[in-house]
């Protein structure tokens, strides 16, 4: 199983976000990737006052253009994620997940919002226009279930967890860490997913922009179920591509059965 994660510039043009995410595309066909991932926000420079004028209803242009993506080039697509208006007008950061026919197969709703204040650091606060979703998204594949989760969402463990029970084989994350929390907890928190889930981990990110009002750490990273690092990019636009092996997954569970080993009338999920 191939993943690819294109680590992108945002800028203010919507088109012109999905327009380079689709020459990425072109770019790695040769490639075959299986599964795709874009960045968080990826067709919207990440600030909360944009979140309401970029989005658009499930179904709108940008929906759209990334399921003819997926179609065009027969791969899973997780569309990193975008603003998303409900009808009744309720913004959410939503990641659209596409098959190899450009059919929606999954749709994850961030569910923890990212409302950070960091002295002498990052502020954030996305529920100053965002909702939040409320499950855990995990979708079907002919290499296994896989997850879902934006950002923030990785810092809960249970939730990576609940993706695990549910039998993910890896968990997809469109990310967007800062120059505060990015080299403090961005690879660790990958890594302690992957190794205490015993799952593969994919985290995409924007490229930098160091003119932006919010700045991306970049560093699009995959880690494996032993929590090891497969592969990270540094901060630049450019992508990653790389080859995941699934029997290793089952041989590490099968030689250190953590997940088994869990005392799960002790714990409530
Ligand atoms: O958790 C972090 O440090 C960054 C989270 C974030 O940037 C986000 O949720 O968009």
């Amino acid at each position: 199983m191939k993943v690819a994660a294109i680590q992108m510039p945002t800028v203010k043009d919507k088109m012109q976000n999905i327009r380079t995410a689709g020459t990425y595309m072109e770019k790695i066909k040769v490639e075959q990737p299986d599964f795709v991932i874009l960045p968080e926000m990826f067709c919207c420079p990440y600030q909360t006052e944009n979140f309401p004028i970029y989005a658009e209803k499930e179904g709108g242009p940008s929906w759209q253009a990334m399921s003819d993506y997926a179609g065009k080039y027969h791969i899973y697509l997780i569309a990193g994620s975008m603003p998303e208006v409900d009808e009744a007008g309720n913004v959410y950061n939503t990641s659209y997940i596409f098959d190899r026919d450009g059919k929606q197969i999954g749709k994850h709703r961030k569910t923890h919002l990212f409302d950070i204040n960091v002295k002498n650091g990052q502020y954030f606060k996305e529920s100053d226009t965002l909702t939040s979703g409320d499950h855990a998204t995990v979708f079907a594949t002919e290499f296994g279930k896989m997850g879902v989760m934006i950002c923030y969402d990785i810092r809960f463990p249970e939730f990576a967890r609940t993706m695990a029970l549910d039998g993910a084989r890896m968990i997809f994350v469109p990310a967007a860490f800062n120059m505060t929390t990015g080299p403090a907890h961005w690879e660790l928190t990958f890594r302690a997913r992957a190794l205490d889930n015993q799952i593969y981990m994919l985290g995409c990110a924007p490229a930098r922009d160091t003119q932006a009002g919010y700045i991306s750490w970049g560093h699009s990273i995959v880690t494996d179920p032993w929590g090891k690092v497969m592969k990270q990019l540094d901060e630049k636009e450019g992508i990653l591509i790389e080859e995941i092996d699934l029997d290793r997954e089952d041989q590490i569970r099968e030689q250190l059965p953590l997940l088994k080993h869990r005392k799960s009338e002790m714990y409530h999920l």
